[in-house]
């Protein structure tokens, strides 16, 4: 269980160590929770997650979208977990198995470091995929359809939720009870561009849908003025049992 301000996660996407920090210091205060994945990953590493970490009170979602076979899944999550996360998560795609191994891998590291153990969630169908997109990867039913079977596959497996669009959100809901958490990329207000999303919904039709958590990104960061951005899509979102003000 994660205690958060809002439901919103700020996607920090850069490869700019201080840019990240500093942004991460200033928007703590507004979102709900800060979201660091594979581009900043990928060129500031461990150093640069716990320096932002540092930087920021907000619960962390460490998006490094893990899709390995189970054993090295099991290992990165372990060394994951080390980073104190609030949220990890792998690719649904991976398998039962996998999925298994990875749940497994993140309650025994959170032992043995004496941290709280992260929600394990499951990436469905890209939200910059439409149908046309997935059946070239050769899965030709629709992209809900797919989601729905992964979603379910997600949480037999002991996964705590998953990442799909808010398209998809009502029907997971109904599928798969209140507890499983649903976190919504592809969210956009209407005042920002698509980018390379697809299947995308304001932020408040994500929440009326049914998503616990919202990854935005780009039209927060891409702003003029970020801060105020953010102010703005947490401003116009209802506010639920638990959150502070
Ligand atoms: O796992 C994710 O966070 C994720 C899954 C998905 O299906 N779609 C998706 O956009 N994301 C991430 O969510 C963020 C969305 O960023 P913006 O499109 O800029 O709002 C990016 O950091 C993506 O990596």
């Amino acid at each position: 269980m994660i205690q958060l301000r809002n439901p919103v996660f700020c996607a920090i996407d850069t490869t700019d160590l201080n840019k990240a920090t500093r942004l991460a210091a200033r928007i703590g205060d507004t979102v709900g929770g800060i979201k660091l994945g594979l581009e900043f990953f990928t060129s500031q590493g461990r150093r640069g997650v716990e320096q932002v970490a540092k930087a920021s009170e907000a619960p962390l979602f460490l998006d490094l979208k893990f899709h390995d076979i189970p054993n090295t899944v099991a290992g990165a999550i372990r060394a994951a977990v080390s980073l104190k996360p609030a949220i990890v998560n792998v690719h649904a795609g991976g398998g039962r198995t996998m999925m298994q191994a990875a749940v497994k891998a993140a309650s025994e590291a959170a032992a043995e470091f004496g941290v709280a153990r992260p929600l394990v969630l499951a990436v469905t169908v890209l939200t910059s995929m439409d149908d046309g997109d997935l059946s070239e990867t050769g899965v030709v039913r629709p992209v809900s359809d797919q989601v729905r079977a992964l979603a379910a596959l997600a949480r037999e497996s002991g996964i705590d939720g998953v990442v799909c669009s808010p398209h998809e959100a009502s029907v997971l809901r109904a599928d798969l009870g209140a507890d499983f958490k649903l976190l919504c990329p592809g969210v956009r207000p209407h005042w920002a561009g698509a980018d390379d999303q697809k299947r995308i919904m304001t932020p408040t039709e994500a929440v009326a849908a049914g998503a616990d958590y919202l990854v935005v990104g780009r039209p927060i960061t891409g702003a003029a003025e970020p801060i105020a951005a953010a102010e703005k899509i947490v401003s116009e979102l209802p506010r639920r049992n638990g959150e502070a003000s």
